[in-house]
Order: C-alpha cells, then structure tokens, then sequence
C-alpha cells in the first residue's frame, strides 16, 4: 500500500504524512474556519474553541447528518485525499463523515482521552498553523477503581473518558506514574496529518500537552511533563516520526535539540459516524 512507507516505526497501527496539504490550502481553510458564525463555535476551558462539521452526534450515538462543507469535499478535497489513503476502507462509509475543528492557543491542549466507540475505531488528524507534539497513552491498573479522573475534556460528547467506557470508574494513569508517561509520541507539522487505526484507537489514549514550547534534546526526544508543575515528573520521551518529518528547521531541531515555540493550531479531526440517522438537520 503506498501508505507503508508512512507507518510511524514501533506501531503498525499509526501513520503519519506530512505536506497533507498545501500551504495555500492551509492558508484558505484557515480563513474559512475563522469566518464561520460565531455560534458555530463552542468553548471550552483549555482549548478555546470547537466546530463541528457533518452534523450532531446525538447521546445515543448517532450522527444526525448534515452536508460537509465544500472547504473539505472540493477545495482542498480533504475528504477524498483521505479516502483515497484507505485507511477507512474497513468503516462502514469509506471514508470520514464527520469533523470536529479544535482551536489551541499557545499553552492549551488536551488531556489523555480516548475517542470512544461511535466511531469507527480510525481518525485522522490534520494540523494547521502551527506545530504540536501529540501522545498517546495506555491504562495502567485498568481493573483498579480509582479517582475519578479529569475527563480529560475529550474534544467532542462522544468521546469517553474511561470511566464511562467500562461503566465504573477505571484508574487513569495519575499524574506521575508509569502509565502517564507516554507510550509514543509523535511531532505533528503544520499541514500534516496523522492517522491512529487499530489498538492505538481502541486500547490506548492521546493527549497534546498544554505548553507554550516544546523541547528537543539532540537525537529527537522531546521533555515530557513539565505542564504537572512538579520536577520529579520530568521526562524525555522520543519522537516515534522523526525520521518522516519533512520540514528542514523541524528536522533540524529533532537531530540536533532545541525548542520550538507553538503557535495557533487548528486541528481537523475526521472520523466516520457509522450510525446515521435518515433525520437531516436543517442547516443553519
Ligand atoms: O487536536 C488534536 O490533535 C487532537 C484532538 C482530539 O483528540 C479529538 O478531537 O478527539
Ligand atoms: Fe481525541
């Protein structure tokens, strides 16, 4: 598949393209994201803002549909770009009928959650205007009931925090233990995107850390934990996707350390709803 020499070493299950899109694509899609009308967009705490395309999700799980815009099925044809990947041949459409748009300012981000079972267990995410580094999690003591955890503000109501997945509270891996650390992590381009299949969907959990800069050491290990406040926590994790990094000053503060401050970033979550319901919204 031409996708094999995308697959992130270590995981067969993630893979990671950069230059998705163009930067005229970037530069018009951002436009078109930050013209829509404010009541499109709904706020949250750590990140400021939320947009969701293709139509609400309803509690028990079912998109109530609505057309996507042409900024994504005909200029860029994101949706087609995507299909074209085959990753969604297995989910019931082929392909991502749903987006949910996220907005972090410098210093917001979210928190280890999974994207639960409405979806068909694929997403693919684009990353516009600025870069991140993005990490996935698993369960430590999934057995163990615990705190309950932050919920991690997953980006959109489908989403599940582990409590609600199992129906009774399950350990989220606490601040400073082992599972906290993450089991991979990922430097996410401006323009790129990543696509998380398989068990990394299903049985893990992802996080961006809500920094103003992240940092590299030399030979592209990133420091993790410096948002918990508390130094003990600190660690250097590596950057699975270093060697599929395309852009020269991000490689170059992969190999040889540094930091990158981060910017607005706009990510495009694309996932198939594969229970539709025959109601159409109204559009608005
Ligand atoms: O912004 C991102 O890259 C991640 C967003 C996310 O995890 C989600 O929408 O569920
Ligand atoms: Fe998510």
């Amino acid at each position: 598949m031409a996708t094999t020499k995308h697959r992130v070493p270590g995981k067969q299950t993630v893979y990671y393209f950069p230059s998705f899109v163009s930067e005229d694509e970037e530069t018009f899609l951002l436009r078109k994201i930050s013209e829509s009308p404010l009541p499109k967009w709904k706020s949250l705490a750590r990140r400021r803002l939320l947009q969701v395309l293709g139509g609400e999700i309803t509690p028990n799980g079912a998109l109530i549909p609505q057309d996507l815009p042409d900024c994504v099925t005909s200029y860029p044809p994101l949706i087609g770009r995507i299909q074209a990947l085959g990753l969604f041949e297995a989910s019931k459409h082929g392909k991502p009928n749903h987006i949910i748009v996220n907005e972090y300012l410098p210093g917001q981000g979210i928190m280890p959650h999974q994207d639960g079972p409405v979806y068909h267990p694929v997403v693919a995410t684009i990353s516009l205007g600025s870069h991140a580094v993005f990490h996935y999690h698993s369960f430590e003591n999934s057995s163990t009931p615990d705190a309950p955890p932050d919920s991690g503000e997953p980006a959109d109501p489908s989403a599940v925090s582990p409590q609600s997945m199992s129906g009774k509270a399950a350990a989220l891996p606490q601040i400073g233990s082992i599972g906290q650390i993450p089991i991979m992590s990922l430097f996410l381009e401006p323009r790129s995107l990543v696509v998380t299949t398989g068990e990394m969907y299903t049985d893990h959990l992802h996080s961006l850390e809500p920094v103003i800069e992240d940092i590299f050491l030399p030979g592209g290990q990133v420091i993790y934990g410096r948002s918990t406040g508390n130094p003990l926590n600190v660690s250097e994790v590596e950057i699975a996707n270093k060697d599929l990094v395309a852009t020269e000053a991000y490689k170059q503060a992969l190999q040889e350390g540094g930091s990158l401050t981060r910017g607005t970033r706009v990510s495009m979550t694309c996932r198939d709803v594969e229970r539709v319901s025959k109601f159409m919204h109204k559009s608005i």
